[in-house]
């Protein structure tokens, strides 16, 4: 497998330290899962990668180009934990504006704003405006709005949070499919139930990555039989 994306040594700092010496290869066709409690510095690492935010210290490459570069753009969908939707226009005047930015072509825009109002169970709903949407019928439009252009890596920050058991399976069915496609996508979640369905996991604490691995070689290694076995051992620098 190919690595594409590289980070080497991220430290991080705002008023307070919040990422120390952060280092990790992804493959490319994975789906990499973050796990740890709020605050631990997930959506700051997601930032970082995205190239929305510089860290103090290291540096991430991406498909050999060091972040930020403005033509890795095209090739990232990033989803943030705060909806940046536009509340006073509808769902699918969001979803237009989004195959605006990204160039894409008038009938290559509607069949991708068919397929991920779709893919998110919002089409009956696209005509509405954002701001008369339920909570996690935003979430779901901003997940539909970071893969329209149907990005190499998507970058999800609590992708699931909100969103209905049914629907979150169905999620989970079509980002198995982008993998299979070639894309990698890297989510945050707090949920450990998602963490075994993630081809590699790292778990974050207090702004450090204290392990990593395929859920089941970190299941092994703990003698865990859940991740917040794992999550616990880990952090109490427990190993095999
Ligand atoms: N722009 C900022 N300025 C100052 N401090 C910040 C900023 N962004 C994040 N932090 C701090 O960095 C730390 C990590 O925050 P971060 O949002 O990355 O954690 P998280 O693991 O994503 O949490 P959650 O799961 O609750 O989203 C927190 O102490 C937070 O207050």
């Amino acid at each position: 497998m190919a690595e594409i994306i590289i980070i080497n040594d991220i430290s991080k700092s705002y008023d307070h330290p919040v990422l120390h010496n952060i280092d990790l290869i992804i493959e490319a066709g994975t789906i990499h899962g973050f796990i740890g409690p709020s605050g631990s510095g997930k959506t700051t690492l997601m930032r970082l990668i995205a190239g929305l935010e510089s860290p103090s210290s290291g540096s991430i490459y991406i498909k050999d180009r060091r972040v930020p570069d403005l033509s890795l753009l095209p090739h990232i969908g990033y989803m943030a934990q705060t909806d940046a939707l536009y509340m006073e226009l509808s769902g699918y005047e969001n979803l237009k504006f989004f195959t605006q930015l990204f160039n894409l072509k008038k009938g290559t825009a509607e069949s991708r704003i068919d397929y991920a109002a779709d893919l998110v169970n919002l089409t009956a709903d696209l005509k509405k405006k954002v701001k008369n949407y339920s909570g996690g019928m935003k979430r779901r439009l901003s997940l539909a709005t970071a893969l329209l252009h149907h990005p190499d890596i998507l970058i999800l920050d609590e992708p699931t949070v909100g969103i209905d058991p049914e629907l979150r399976a169905s999620i989970w069915t079509e980002m198995q499919k982008m993998k299979a496609d070639g894309q990698t996508i890297l989510m945050t979640t707090h949920v450990m139930d998602e963490a075994a369905r993630c081809d590699f996991i790292s778990l974050v604490k207090d702004g450090t990555i204290i392990a990593s691995g395929t859920p089941q070689a970190l299941l092994a290694r703990y003698h865990a039989e859940t991740f917040d076995e794992v999550f616990i051992r880990a952090g109490q620098g427990g190993q095999a």
